[in-house]
């Protein structure tokens, strides 16, 4: 369905009075100017000009008070304010002028001569028929000042229709030009108000599509918004706060490749919690959750520099990563861990190997190839952890990679 915003007629209204004023202001007032030079100029040699003077005065004194009180009803923006109001002005105005120009012509009539009256009689017709573009907006302001100067003036001369030899004429030509006058002003005032709603609606249409076009903007924010934390979920282990295997995968091959190019060295720790399925037996799962909530702290806190990070590769097996450390330096902190895991005193009745908590701890250093995946590196560390379990747990063990890259055996 086609799209369609209804303008409220007040808004119309509003906007043609706008329009009428904006527009109609300088050329209503110069065609009345028109008028006056025209009918003055006819009537010169026949009224005395102190009169004639007076006359046109009058008019254009009454003129410009018109167009200054139109300038503040724009400036104040009346004609949206008290839109009735300035409406009934227009009006009032328009059918005072009409009828000032009927009464010039009835005041002059008994000082011209037929030829000088019947020019000054078309010169109010010509008036009207300006008029017409200028006023017709605001239909019922040219129809109160076109009634009231060609319609009084064609009572007038059908009233004197054997003062003159052509009154009777003009009269009927009057009320004819003004039948027509009538028709072509409802025409042209309907075409005006199409014109004047067909624009308020693209105006309106416009104004809600920005508005839309925001609210899309800010839906798209938070849409995006909510995707980086989706995505940022999925790599958080929500027990610990640690990158779960998914977050590591994501950032692995970037860190690994840095050290590869730079021929760096890289440390990978994994530690696993001794005897763990003993300690979830014997104190619940609940109580394991603590425990593994409270390992990750130790590991955060030896994790903090760039590139370096502790994560939770499944279960109860945790892993540590260090690009550009050495061996030497990874087995200190691999101790830091194992010791600060052992002082955190979670006492562990059902241990066969320690009173509290402890964790086995597998160290692996190399420069990495090539082509050596992270994999490889994860395997052989998770080789040493094994062997810290067998040979007794709660210890830490140093391992070496089967191939592509050489292990780090600086001590
Ligand atoms: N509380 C808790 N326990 C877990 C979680 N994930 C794995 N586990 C438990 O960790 C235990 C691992 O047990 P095992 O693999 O047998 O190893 P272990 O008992 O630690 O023995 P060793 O590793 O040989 O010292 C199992 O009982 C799992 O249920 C977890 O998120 N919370």
């Amino acid at each position: 369905m086609l799209y369609q915003r209804r303008i409220p007629d007040n808004q119309i209204v509003s906007a043609k009075l706008e329009l009428q004023l904006r527009g109609g202001r300088y050329a209503g007032v110069g065609t009345q100017l028109l008028g006056i030079v025209g009918l003055g100029g006819a009537a010169l040699y026949s009224v005395e000009t102190v009169y004639l003077v007076g006359w046109a005065i009058s008019l254009l004194v009454l003129n410009l008070w018109w167009s200054r009180r139109i300038n503040q009803t724009l400036l104040a923006n009346r004609h949206f304010s008290q839109r009735p109001t300035v409406l009934n002005e227009l009006v009032a105005y328009s059918l005072v002028t009409g009828a000032i120009w009927a009464a010039t012509l009835i005041a002059l009539d008994s000082y011209l001569s037929d030829l000088i009256f019947y020019i000054c009689v078309m010169c109010v017709a010509i008036i009207s028929v300006v008029n017409i573009a200028v006023s017709v907006v605001i239909r019922s302001a040219y129809l109160a000042q076109l009634v009231f100067s060609l319609g009084a003036t064609a009572m007038w001369l059908a009233w004197q229709v054997d003062e003159r030899p052509f009154n009777a004429g003009f009269s009927v030509l009057l009320v004819a030009l003004m039948a027509f006058l009538i028709v072509t002003s409802e025409w042209m005032s309907k075409s005006f108000s199409e014109m004047v709603e067909t624009s308020l609606e693209r105006a309106a249409m416009s104004k809600d599509l920005a508005s839309l076009t925001d609210s899309l903007k800010t839906r798209n924010l938070q849409l995006q918004d909510a995707r980086k934390q989706l995505a940022q979920q999925a790599t958080i282990d929500e027990m610990t706060g640690l990158r779960n295997r998914r977050g590591v995968n994501i950032i692995i091959n970037d860190e690994l490749g840095r050290v590869k190019r730079a021929q760096l060295p890289v440390s990978l720790i994994v530690l696993d919690v001794d005897h763990f399925k003993a300690y979830n037996d014997n104190y619940g799962h609940p109580a394991g959750d603590q425990v593994l909530q409270r390992i990750a702290t130790v590991m955060l806190e030896m994790t903090n520099r760039s590139g370096e990070f502790a994560a939770r590769m499944g279960g109860e097996e945790f892993a540590m990563f260090f690009p550009t450390m050495r061996l030497a330096a990874a087995l200190e902190i691999a101790e830091k861990v194992r010791a600060g895991v052992s002082n955190l005193g979670i006492s562990h009745e059902k241990s066969p190997t320690a009173e509290y908590v402890t964790v086995s701890i597998g160290v692996v250093s190399c420069v990495p190839d090539w082509d050596l995946e992270f994999d490889q590196i994860l395997q052989a560390a998770d080789d040493a952890m094994y062997e810290s379990k067998v040979s007794g747990r709660n210890r830490v063990t140093a391992g070496e990679l089967a191939s592509n890259g050489s292990s780090d055996k600086t001590a």
